[in-house]
């Protein structure tokens, strides 16, 4: 009985929280606090200085905010005058965009009692000055950029802050904030509360720690840096290197992967060239690299959010989006490049994680899988591996073997008989062909027109020269790889035999659910369970009997 009580999860309607948190959160849909939640909220709300080290994708962001809208919603309570009470920073203007989402998501009951800004935006210092004299409640901003509003005095924080928070605390010293972090430490009262979140606990979080934090509680979650099988399943395929795009188009092409995936892949080049790829199979695509600007990457990743994509190719390389650290960046660009992209951001519901190419390190492969199964959804993440990355692969498998204390490997395999799929090769090299050089600086170059064009920055200056926009927009590319029909559809001959079945049920499916859209508005909506298992079991993935692929042997 005591054993049941312990193990009970606390609620979050059993915290002591604020109505209209309750209320954002029931908007969200979660249920209950996951584990860090559980822990860290409590203690927070105790006034308690915090360090936690949780799994990716577990939900640390609410485990901070939601406290501190809660101390910010009883202060108010207390008629005093409005000031800035809580300062929440992170290394990239992406991870500030979407913290500040996150809190804007969580006061969206509050009916603006609660105001949050971010400051990290490619904008002139000045021009957010009017926005900081309004005195918000919560300021969000790289720490580079808070230290320079601090010093032109449009932030004062000395006599009001109560709150400091430091999200992906352990890429703040490798992103170069060092020395920001130091000389902030000047413009901050003596006494406040404040939280460190990391996944992982280093040597840099602990001088963090050292240089923000009294006496704190230290949340260390001994759980595996991965979820558990049954709601992340890992696979590989063994392939050579030049078998991955006839792979990846098969799979793609058969309905073999479902649903919102990420491609990873180790180079921005690769990135054009597989989207250059696929097109041309009737496959869209969308490119995510540190390349791109800020705001282009922040506006892909709420599309992709939004549904408006459901495949992304990206790049993992370091996002070094801040000129004035660019230098002390570059200096530990080596330790974080291949979490640039991956590290921290909420692509969600991504139900694939495709790994193209092998990530280079243990740490990279855990943030890029940890795309999927984020919160409480499930997900699946693919390897490909050739015989040069099998050591990799190793490295890996050992790391993660806390999963399976039993031994067990974490992947399975995914036998695919590349002999099966013969006849998309020669589509595959058709294709290929007209991947030329030429042709993927082109699609880059037209990457960089269309920012170009899209640029805030530089409508002023097309407003003066309009000469230049004309030419920009008429300045056509003279290698586009074009959609091409006959690749578009793929003829029942090419398929596996034992893949017929699996397209009949697609279609099947397709026009069931067709008609099931017709009919829902007068249809009893099934229940929730029934829809998990139909969910789970049309993941092919998951569901589809590999083993049987053309292996007669099997067959007796
Ligand atoms: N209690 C909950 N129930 C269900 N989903 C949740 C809950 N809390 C957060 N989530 C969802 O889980 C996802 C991951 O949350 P979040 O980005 O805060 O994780 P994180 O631990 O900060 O990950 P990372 O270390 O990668 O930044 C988000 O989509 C969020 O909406």
């Amino acid at each position: 009985m005591a054993d049941e009580e312990d193990t009970k999860t606390v609620q979050f309607h059993e915290m002591g929280l604020d109505d209209r948190i309750l209320k954002a959160i029931a908007k969200l849909c979660w249920l209950q606090p996951t584990l860090i939640q559980e822990k860290a909220i409590p203690l927070a709300l105790e006034g308690k200085d915090i360090m936690t080290r949780a799994r990716t994708g577990t939900g640390k962001t609410a485990a901070y905010a939601i406290p501190v809208i809660q101390k910010i919603l009883s202060s108010k309570q207390l008629a005093t005058e409005q000031c800035v009470k809580a300062l929440v920073m992170t290394p990239t203007k992406e991870l500030c965009n979407q913290a500040a989402r996150n809190i804007l998501e969580l006061t969206n009951s509050c009916s603006r009692e609660v105001r949050c800004i971010d400051v990290s935006g490619q904008v002139a210092l000045d021009s957010q000055r009017p926005l900081l004299m309004e005195q918000p409640d919560i300021v969000v901003g790289t720490p580079s950029r808070i230290l320079a509003h601090l010093k032109a005095g449009n932030l004062s924080l000395k006599k009001t802050l109560e709150m400091v928070v430091i999200d992906e605390a352990d890429l703040v010293f490798s992103f170069g904030y060092e020395d920001d972090v130091k000389a902030l430490m000047d413009y901050l009262p003596k006494i406040y509360q404040a939280f460190l979140m990391s996944a992982t606990l280093d040597d840099d979080v602990k001088a963090l720690k050292r240089l923000l934090l009294h006496n704190p509680v230290i949340l260390k979650l001994e759980e595996p840096q991965l979820p558990e099988t049954s709601q992340l399943a890992q696979y590989h395929i063994k392939c050579q290197d030049e078998d991955k795009y006839v792979l990846i188009y098969t799979l793609l092409k058969l309905g073999l992967i479902r649903g919102k995936t990420i491609i990873f892949v180790n180079s921005v080049d690769k990135c054009y060239r597989l989207k250059l790829f696929l097109e041309q199979f009737g496959i869209p695509t969308c490119i995510l690299n540190s390349e791109l600007p800020v705001n282009s990457r922040v506006h892909l990743v709420d599309q992709f959010n939004k549904g408006l994509y459901s495949i992304i190719i990206a790049a993992d390389e370091v996002a070094l989006d801040d000129p004035t650290q660019l230098k002390k960046q570059k200096q530990k660009y080596k330790k974080d490049k291949e979490s640039g992209i991956s590290r921290g951001i909420d692509f969600q519901h991504v139900s694939n994680v495709v790994n193209f190419d092998f990530p280079t390190d243990v740490d990279s492969y855990i943030h890029r899988v940890g795309r999927t199964a984020r919160g409480t959804n499930h997900g699946t993440a693919l390897s490909f591996i050739n015989i040069d990355e099998m050591k990799k692969l190793e490295e890996v498998e050992e790391a993660l073997s806390d999963i399976h204390p039993d031994g067990n490997s974490v992947f399975k395999p995914y036998n695919f008989k590349m002999k099966e799929i013969e006849g998309f090769r020669y589509r595959a090299k058709d294709a290929m062909r007209a991947v030329t050089k030429v042709a993927v600086r082109e699609a880059r170059l037209k990457e960089i027109k269309a920012e170009i064009l899209n640029s805030t920055k530089l409508k002023s200056y097309f407003e003066d020269n309009p000469r230049d926009l004309e030419v920009l927009r008429h300045d056509r590319s003279l290698h586009v790889v074009q959609e091409k029909q006959h690749l578009k559809n793929v003829p029942d001959y090419l398929i596996p035999p034992t893949l017929r079945q699996n397209r009949r049920e697609l279609g099947r499916k397709k026009r069931y659910n067709k008609s099931q859209t017709r009919s829902q508005s007068w249809n009893k909506a099934p229940a929730k369970g029934h829809l998990r298992y139909m969910k789970r079991k049309a993941d092919p993935l998951k569901s589809f009997e590999f083993k049987g692929f053309g292996n007669k042997k099997r067959k007796k």
